[in-house]
């Protein structure tokens, strides 16, 4: 089930809000509703964000992420729809149950958080319980914790003055931290950072979440920044949700002219992945086969070389056809001698780290998960092409086999 869900929801904001949703829902535009005065900052948006994911709302400004956001921990009430948080419904909450949402369940990191100035890092850390009645050793001992977890261990005693804009920055997450909610809001948490301080944190809080296994609801304005982050990305213009997907589906299959547009520049070889540009194997070589058995293959199918995987699918190694032919002609009834280890990299790996990985090797590279399982290989020619993935559109586009090599490819070699 969803952790956080929002259903259809819109927000209007002037006079008789609830009217101008019919007249949306009635095709009118937002336009017609500026014209009087009405804004429709967001417009029928429905998404899911599954536990332990990072999920990024991408737009220009204006386009209504920030008060998209604000109706997760209920700051702003939806005109119409229903946002879901954990299995409650935030629209239905009086005061006590959103002042224990927010305490229990959500926490929200801001742009520009206001550290209080005359207050050590520690208190701004253990600020959010404080106001929570948490007592005192409790707040002190969880926001050292926090802190330590964004790297400011030790420093719970100095002054904000006394910090650079990023480890402010880290102090605010801290804060959200310290709380010890399932879900983060970030809105533009990271927008006001100088480039590399700001991948710094993009970093960090990547790694935070697989550590912590937070739900993040990211805003940015960034698209490099949504891509980096986000496990799904929804792009929103105009108040409303164009498009949401991955950073791979919204790159190979933009939903509309808009997106398209906007995704031009990204840095594909940085976004796209092994897993997108990796195709199955022609034929894998059991491990038990002989060079026989692999010359065939590799005629039959046309190859040059041959993955070899054990029963248990893992990777043993590459065989080349000229190595092959040689151990026929000699004879060999064994892979021993012949069998080269194959370059290798995860299907997270970025395209444009797939070069240097292949170690300038003729065969192909082979594209392992969890305990060496072969899952696809990367053909030279795919090398080459998406060498050239950050400048051309037309990369070679292979869509991921996910899993094991299927059991009729091995049974080939058998
Ligand atoms: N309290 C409000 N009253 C009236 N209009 C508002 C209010 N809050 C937001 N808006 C309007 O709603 C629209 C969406 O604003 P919102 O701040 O959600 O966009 P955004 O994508 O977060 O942009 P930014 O990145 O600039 O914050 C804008 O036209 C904004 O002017």
């Amino acid at each position: 089930m969803a952790l956080l869900e929002a259903h259809e929801i819109y927000k209007v904001f002037g006079r008789r809000p609830d009217r101008a949703v019919e007249r949306l829902r009635r095709g009118e535009s937002r336009e017609d509703l500026r014209e009087e005065g009405l804004t429709a900052a967001v417009i029928d948006a429905s998404f899911q964000v599954e536990a332990g994911q990072i999920f990024v709302v991408m737009g220009l400004s204006g386009s209504g992420k920030s008060t998209l956001i604000r109706m997760a921990n209920g700051l702003l009430m939806p005109t119409a729809g229903q946002m879901r948080v954990a299995g409650s419904e935030v629209t239905g909450l009086d005061r006590r149950g959103l002042r224990e949402l927010r305490r229990d369940r959500v926490s929200m990191v801001f742009q520009h958080f206001a550290l209080l100035p005359h207050r050590t890092v520690g208190e701004n850390a253990a600020y959010a319980l404080k106001v929570q009645g948490v007592n005192r050793a409790d707040r002190q001992q969880r926001a050292e914790r926090a802190l330590e977890l964004v790297g400011l261990g030790g420093w719970g005693g100095s002054l904000p003055g006394e910090l650079s804009g990023g480890m402010r920055q880290r102090v605010g997450l801290a804060r959200a931290l310290a709380s010890e909610t399932e879900i983060l809001l970030m809105d533009e948490a990271f927008s006001a950072l100088d480039p590399l301080i700001r991948r710094e944190m993009q970093d960090q809080l990547i790694e935070l979440q697989h550590r912590l296994d937070k739900t993040i609801l990211f805003i940015t304005h960034d698209l490099n920044e949504a891509m980096r982050l986000g496990d799904r990305i929804a792009m929103m213009r105009d108040g409303r949700i164009v498009q949401v997907g991955s950073a791979e589906q919204i790159l190979n299959d933009p939903a509309n002219d808009y997106v398209a547009q906007f995704v031009q520049d990204v840095d594909r070889s940085r976004v796209l992945t092994a897993s997108s540009v990796m195709e199955p194997p022609v034929a894998v070589l059991g491990g038990d086969q002989g060079p026989r058995v692999a010359h065939r293959l590799m005629r039959e199918h046309q190859v040059s070389s041959l993955m070899v995987v054990g029963r248990d699918r893992r990777l043993r190694g590459v065989v080349t056809d000229d190595a092959t032919a040689d151990a026929v002609r000699a004879g060999r009834d064994d892979l021993a001698g012949i069998l080269q280890p194959a370059a290798t990299v995860g299907p997270d790996t970025a395209v444009a780290d797939l070069f240097a990985a292949s170690a300038d090797s003729p065969v192909p590279l082979a594209v392992v998960g969890e305990e060496d399982r072969l899952l696809g290989v990367i053909p030279r020619v795919t090398l080459l092409n998406a060498l050239g993935a950050g400048s051309s559109p037309d990369v070679t586009m292979i869509p991921a086999p996910r899993g094991p090599v299927d059991d009729e490819r091995v049974e080939v070699a058998r």
